[in-house]
């Protein structure tokens, strides 16, 4: 780090995950962005440069000194920012943009070159699941594999997503945190329902990769999560219905939510984005719709 660059900033684009019934598996990289920039200091150790609370900072701690231990490298001192698009804790990634951005950060500056896939391995152990981070790093749509055993990121398949299919995202204002979140999954779940979902990931994942997009429309069931969550969220589940209605190809709950998002043909995409919004605001929610594209890059140093 001492040699070379001073401060660096990364692009980090956000994530919708599950993509339906692929709980911690399915993840794709969406055209909206967090920037995180991280300059050397003098000091040992990572701080804010602007107020961030303590689970923020604990996650670029985390991340940097996992980044360390695995690199080799001497740990050293840098102040962070973190600043951008992706909205805080509406299912769209927003902690695995700063893990992804802090590690790509202290790579550019280190010029250590760690692999993509190391970086995914380093994020999953931060993140606790690999999908999000997986798609930040690698961009496209991404299928994660972990280890049974341990839960340590393995490898992912990634593939490319054209740019005539458009992800509308549907944003409530109420911010919901994936721990909380996932406090309300069941501890167990019955056989038939995990079988149903199996089908619809394992469908899901085939016409994505084959982009046999067409097939999307039968593709998305999901008995895993979406029962526990989506009652909780008021007017997701009629959003998603609502998208489809409108001419969407099909629809999940994003990530843990709040955000709901529906895939479609970009030329259908403003009448989808404004009949989700409606759903939301027909339950006095207040809401906002963004029209996106796949990110197929990942996190970008911009400058260093
Ligand atoms: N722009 C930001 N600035 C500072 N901290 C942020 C920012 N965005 C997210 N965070 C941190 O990440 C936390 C949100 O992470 P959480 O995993 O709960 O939701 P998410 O990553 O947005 O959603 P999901 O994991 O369902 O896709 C926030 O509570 C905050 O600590
Ligand atoms: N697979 C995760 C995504 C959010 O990090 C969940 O649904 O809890």
């Amino acid at each position: 780090m001492n040699r070379a660059r001073h401060t660096v900033s990364v692009r980090v684009p956000a994530s919708t995950s599950n993509c339906g019934a692929g709980f911690d598996s399915q993840g794709l990289a969406l055209s909206l962005y967090n920037r995180v920039t991280l300059t050397r200091t003098q000091g040992l150790v990572p701080l804010p440069e602007q107020p961030v609370d303590e689970s923020t900072h604990a996650l670029v701690v985390q991340s940097a000194e996992r980044f360390w231990r695995v690199a080799g490298t001497v740990p050293v001192g840098f102040y962070y920012r973190i600043e951008g698009e992706v909205p805080a804790a509406r299912g769209l990634g927003s902690s695995a943009t700063i893990i992804a951005g802090v590690l790509v950060g202290l790579d550019s500056l280190h010029e250590t070159r760690l692999p993509r896939p190391a970086m995914v391995k380093i994020a999953t152990a931060v993140e606790g699941n690999p999908e999000n981070v997986s798609a930040s790093l690698l961009g496209g749509f991404t299928v994660s594999r972990t280890d049974p055993a341990t839960g340590e990121y393995v490898d992912a398949v990634r593939v490319t997503v054209p740019r005539e299919i458009a992800f509308v995202v549907a944003s409530p204002s109420m911010e919901l945190r994936t721990v909380e979140s996932r406090g309300a999954l069941p501890p167990t779940l019955p056989f038939a329902d995990a079988v149903k979902s199996l089908n619809s990931a394992s469908f899901f994942a085939a016409a994505f990769v084959a982009g046999d997009y067409e097939k999307l429309r039968q593709a998305v069931g999901d008995f895993v999560h979406e029962p526990y969550r989506l009652p909780k969220i008021p007017g997701a589940g009629a959003a998603i219905d609502a998208g489809i209605e409108a001419g969407a190809l099909t629809g999940w709950l994003s990530g843990s939510g709040s955000s709901v998002l529906c895939v479609c043909y970009r030329a259908n995409a403003e009448p989808i984005a404004a009949s989700m919004c409606a759903a939301f605001w027909r339950e006095s929610m207040p809401c906002e719709a963004r029209v996106l594209s796949a990110d197929n890059d990942g996190a970008r140093v911009e400058r260093a």
